[in-house]
């Protein structure tokens, strides 16, 4: 979008690094013209000006910083004062290039971390991905737009009754051409993946006004004000002069920002109408996400009254009921306290019941298959856990369920390996075995409790190398007088009550 170009020699030569998503998804946005002025990532000089006054040092008003962060040995490739070695290509996970970036500041930020700042280019054929073809630029949305005004609805959850009835009252009282923008860099608060997000808002299309929908990558920064700020800026830049509010976000930014009323169902005709218009005897309260969440974890269909029976399918097929999807039950706990006696024991019996498949990730196996030549240094040890945690969410993604044994002593590593699974749209159960450490010692089938006490083996969990504690175990089973059988029943009996498994089991 800027007009430099780069010779082909600098940009084969260049290095080249993978943002973190958060900067991709901005990075994105700079290329399409949605964060316009900006046409890269920010300089020191421009983030301390936008932290002091909301203004670029040119003086136009910006809200966030934009920023993108390099580790060192990156950094230390760039000279933004030689244009041979001011150049480095930005890249998709997969390692394609998106864009080039012409360093023009660069500075520490951390231990080993470097901000870089500059103008960025298109590189590459433009992405690929779900609904491409939804990702317009605001170029090619502004031109397609009616000469009015224009409502946004920043869409980041599936438009249900209310919500639908609010958005066609706006655009009526409004008289404005809807522009819908749907959020896809990564599950939305729902913890919808995108492209279902989108499907779930094409389902709702025709009992919208007329619409044009937009895909964009937007993510939330944590901070309230400063993403709807960011939201009602990128909304501007699509040519949205007002925003529909929807749920608890804020607005801003210089345009116009509806606050809906709370509507509520009237049973007397089936209309929605603001709550306080309807006897409360007749009025139906809209559902909040927790309850959406419930109904489906359990298998029951959204109700017609709030849901459009076409959302509702939408819904329900990537949302199955808990029996029906994937998991991951992950043991943590000592050597010798019981995880993968408990874990083989529990993947026959889901085997015996059949409804889903099932992969044990033992832990000899495992060391064996996944991740030979790793030893057990906190870096190897999460490495190990990392990919346990990965295959277990593919697993999972594909509605199977897997089973996971390994000691995991590290509370971030089994974290990360939760956060996976819970992406690829699985259920995570942590199963805390917690034999107390006396028990697993007195066991020592390997021998390698002795040899530790006796000093010939260094780094053994729970004598001389850490184990931190879960508390956010899901179940916590001590083996010390409990047998096999007894502590099988009770994680059968626990996935039943939670509705991942069906009844008959037991
Ligand atoms: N230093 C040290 N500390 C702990 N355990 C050790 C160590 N060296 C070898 N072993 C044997 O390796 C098994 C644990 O491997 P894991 O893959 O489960 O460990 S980890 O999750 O990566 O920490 C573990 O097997 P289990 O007894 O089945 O847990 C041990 O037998
Ligand atoms: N309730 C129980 N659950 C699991 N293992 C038990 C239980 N009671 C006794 N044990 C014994 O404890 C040992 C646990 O070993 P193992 O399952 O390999 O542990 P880990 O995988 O945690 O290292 C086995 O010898 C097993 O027979």
């Amino acid at each position: 979008m800027n007009g430099s170009v780069l010779p082909e020699d600098v940009l084969r030569d260049a290095p080249s690094f993978t943002p973190r998503p958060y900067e991709l998804a901005d990075l994105e946005l700079l290329l399409s013209g949605a964060y316009t002025p900006l046409t890269g990532f920010l300089g020191r000089a421009d983030l301390v000006s936008v932290a002091r006054t909301g203004r670029l040092t040119g003086g136009e008003s910006w809200p966030v910083p934009v920023t993108c962060e390099i580790p060192g040995e990156v950094a230390s490739a760039l000279d933004p004062a030689d244009p041979a070695r001011r150049t480095l290509v930005l890249t998709d996970p997969e390692g394609a290039p998106v864009a080039a970036i012409e360093v023009t500041d660069v500075w520490p930020t951390g231990e080993n971390r470097f901000g870089i700042g500059g103008p960025v280019r298109r590189m590459g054929d433009g992405g690929h991905g779900p609904f491409q073809r939804l990702r317009r630029t605001p170029e090619e949305v502004t031109a397609l737009l009616p000469p009015g005004r224009v409502l946004g609805v920043i869409a980041d959850r599936p438009l249900h009754r209310p919500q639908l009835a609010q958005i066609a009252h706006a655009a009526r009282t409004l008289a404005a051409h809807l522009l819908i923008l749907i959020p896809v860099s990564g599950p939305g608060p729902d913890g919808l993946p995108p492209e279902a997000l989108v499907r779930s808002i094409f389902a709702a299309r025709d009992r919208m006004p007329p619409a044009t929908v937009v895909a964009v990558p937007l993510l939330t920064r944590g901070d309230e004000l400063r993403d709807a700020l960011l939201r009602a800026r990128v909304a501007g830049a699509y040519g949205v002069t007002h925003v529909l509010s929807t749920g608890d976000s804020l607005s801003g930014a210089g345009l116009r920002v509806l606050l809906p009323r709370e509507l509520a169902y009237d049973n007397r005709d089936g209309q929605w109408r603001w709550r306080d218009d309807i006897p409360p005897r007749n009025r139906r309260l809209a559902m909040s996400p927790g309850e959406i969440d419930d109904l489906l974890d359990r298998g029951f269909p959204l109700p017609e009254w709030h849901t459009p029976p076409a959302v509702a399918r939408e819904l329900a097929r990537v949302r199955p009921p808990r029996r029906h999807r994937g998991l991951v039950l992950f043991f943590t706990g000592l050597s010798g306290s019981g995880k993968s006696t408990i874990a083989r024991n529990l993947a026959d019996a889901l085997r015996e019941a059949g409804d889903r498949t099932i992969t044990l990730l033992d832990g000899d196996v495992v060391r064996r298959e996944l991740t030979a030549g790793l030893g057990f240094s906190k870096s190897d040890r999460d490495r190990n856990v990392r990919r346990i945690g990965w295959v277990a969410a593919e697993v999972a993604r594909h509605r199977g369920v897997a089973v996971a044994c390994p000691i995991a002593p590290y509370d971030a590593a089994r974290k990360a390996a939760r956060q996976m699974a819970v992406e690829a749209g699985g259920g995570f159960i942590l199963v805390h075995v917690a034999t107390p450490l006396e028990v697993c010692e007195s066991r020592d089938r390997k021998g390698l409790y002795a040899r530790a006490r006796a000093g010939q083996l260094r780094g053994m969990t729970g004598i001389d190398d850490p184990y931190e504690v879960p508390a956010d175990a899901e179940l916590s089973v001590d083996t010390t007088t409990m047998s096999v059988a007894e502590a099988v029943d009770v994680v059968l009996n626990f996935l039943v009550e939670s509705g991942w498994m069906e009844p008959k089991l037991t």
